[in-house]
């Protein structure tokens, strides 16, 4: 067994910070074992409401590209599922791999996706601003949605298009009319539980909200997020992929699907 200190010392290579947070209970992302979901019938279906012209602009933080909207109302909203509130849109972003062999972040029976998509929301009837409800136990809801290699994905297009603009770390560019929604699939099926955020700082403040079914990409669109970059311009260029946190325990936790 190691020690303690040893068990801590575990950083991941990309942000330095630890794997495993040390007392952290519900850390993400997860395996999802299919068979030990547990089908919860009060679980509401999801109704999800976004307003195309809160739209503001792409970033690359240098981890991901943020696709980020007006928060200041109410306009672009989730409500229903296995959430008290409604929670406000954000920002959505991606995870993804070097190779079609992995990228997800959470996994269904062990298998990975190439990609996965997150779109953050956050609890503004209980709390004042996305920062505070970052540090709250509901503070945030996550709906993450697998991509799988298939066919080319027209709403992802408009996407994929301005990428080029934002190839480096640090850069911004305008994207005024995005409707989120189309990146969703059309069954309603979930599977819920109560996790983190998968990048620092990590806090244990998501009510995550997996959609069953995978969307389709194709290579080209898979590729297109491979050519951006996690270093800004000037430096020496490193292509941002494998950008997805290892698997965490599942600990004293359980699984619900909104399915039989
Ligand atoms: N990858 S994630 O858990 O959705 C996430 C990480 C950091 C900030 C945030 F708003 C969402
Ligand atoms: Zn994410």
């Amino acid at each position: 067994a190691c020690s303690r200190k040893n068990r801590n010392a575990a950083l991941h290579p990309l942000w330095q910070s630890p794997l495993t947070i040390p007392g952290g209970t519900r850390q993400s992302p997860i395996n999802i074992q299919w068979r030990d979901s547990v089908y919860d019938p009060f679980l509401k279906p999801l109704k999800i409401s976004y307003d195309p012209t809160t739209c503001l602009h792409i970033w690359n933080n240098g981890y991901s590209f943020l696709v980020e909207f007006d928060d200041s109302t109410d306009r672009s909203i989730i409500v229903g599922g296995p959430l008290e509130n409604q929670y406000r849109l954000k920002q959505f972003h991606f995870h993804w791999g070097a190779i079609n062999d992995w990228g997800s972040e959470h996994t269904v029976d062990s298998k990975f996706y190439p990609a996965e998509l997150h779109l953050v929301h956050w609890n503004a009837v209980e709390y004042p601003s996305f920062e505070e409800a970052v540090m709250e136990g509901n503070g945030l809801a996550v709906i993450g949605v697998f991509l799988k290699l298939g066919a080319r994905h027209e709403g992802l297009q408009t996407l994929v298009d301005a990428l080029p603009a934002v190839k480096h770390k640090d850069t911004v560019i305008e994207f005024d009319v995005f409707d989120p929604s189309c990146l969703l699939p059309s069954c309603p099926d979930y599977w819920t539980y109560a996790g983190s955020l998968t990048t620092p700082p990590l806090t244990e403040s998501v009510t995550w909200i997996i959609k069953k079914k995978p969307i389709e990409v194709d290579e080209d669109q898979l590729e297109a997020f491979r050519m951006l970059l996690f270093t800004s311009d000037g430096e020496e260029e490193k292509r941002m992929v494998d950008n997805f946190r290892p698997l965490q325990p599942l600990m004293d936790r359980t699984v619900r699907s909104s399915f039989q």
